[in-house]
């Protein structure tokens, strides 16, 4: 763990901040031009955000046949553990639960970004498994679930939350879950875009309630004017990337950069084949992955 002093300029009346990092040991250099740039920035992290930071546990876990990202957050300074899982997938439902346990959180919710086209959710699967887990998913979505979000809404795990912000266009009902601001949330901000934004792309719009220029309008509007810093962690990924930040896409996002006309025409021009397993999971997928009775009873005896 390290132990950063930072020397805020005395005219912005900042006593020197002790922050802690996850890696390295003690810093003993003198601090260079770069440094003293990196601790201006670093100053409007609190202890507090630091603190909010540390206690939160963060796992990346992928589905390697859909490409999916399902994501694991906890509150590991709160008594309970509480945690939430977004975006899981039936496949790999049995391994993130392994992982909780050996973890030792307690499972909360299990929450959808939207309703995926191209592999079942493991809400259902989850719920089954784990009485009194909840699922979530976005009133717009016109899905079943315990929970049906909408813009603004707060998706408390312990001291933490997810704020939710309406990202329509790659569906009707999509969402981005955005870790909670003020000083005792972490920093930066984490937004799991589900497919409204990709690394250096986004979400088709050619079915379920896509529209090229509502997810344009999502992204420039809920997505693009989060701080720069602010890490963007997609449901998807493709070509091996794993994590990227707001100041990035808005600077190198193959598509979401152009203006909104060339934006629309390569939309219209992906060319991109249907999604092998639409037609099994989009209905699956509106009752959460509860889509019937066979698959209930197999779940609940394996
Ligand atoms: N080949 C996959 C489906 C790939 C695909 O269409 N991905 C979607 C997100 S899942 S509906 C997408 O929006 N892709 C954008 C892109 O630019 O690739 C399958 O058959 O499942």
């Amino acid at each position: 763990m390290l132990l950063l002093r930072l020397n805020l300029p005395a005219h912005r009346g900042l006593r020197p901040l002790f922050l802690f990092t996850r890696f390295g040991s003690r810093q003993t250099q003198p601090f260079s031009f770069e440094s003293k740039v990196r601790s201006v920035a670093m100053a409007s992290y609190s202890t507090a955000a630091t603190e909010a930071s540390r206690r939160l546990l963060f796992r990346q876990l992928f589905e390697k046949e859909s490409c999916t990202y399902t994501y694991l957050l906890a509150d590991m300074g709160h008594p309970a553990k509480p945690a939430v899982l977004i975006d899981p997938v039936d496949k790999t439902a049995d391994r993130d639960l392994s992982l909780i346990r050996d973890l030792g959180v307690k499972l909360i919710y299990a929450m959808n970004t939207h309703v995926h086209a191209d592999h079942v959710t493991g809400t259902g699967i989850i719920k089954i498994k784990v009485p009194g887990v909840q699922s979530v998913i976005s009133k717009a979505s016109n899905a079943k679930a315990d929970h049906l979000i909408e813009q603004g809404d707060k998706i408390k795990f312990g001291d933490l939350y997810l704020e939710v912000r309406a990202t329509p266009g790659h569906t009707l009902g999509c969402v981005t879950y955005v870790t909670g601001d003020g000083l005792n949330q972490p920093n930066p901000r984490i937004a799991f875009t589900g497919d409204a934004v990709l690394i250096r792309g986004c979400g088709r719009t050619d079915f379920q309630g896509g529209s090229s220029l509502q997810l344009y309008h999502s992204v420039h509007s809920q997505i693009f004017t989060l701080p720069k810093e602010t890490l963007i962690y997609p449901a998807h990924d493709y070509k091996g990337f794993t994590v990227s930040t707001v100041g990035e896409e808005m600077l190198y996002n193959a598509r979401l950069t152009k203006d909104e006309e060339t934006f629309k025409s390569i939309m219209e021009n992906l060319k991109l084949a249907y999604p092998k397993m639409i037609d099994v999971a989009v209905p699956a997928n509106m009752a959460c992955g509860l889509q019937d009775v066979a698959v209930k009873a197999e779940a609940a005896s394996s």
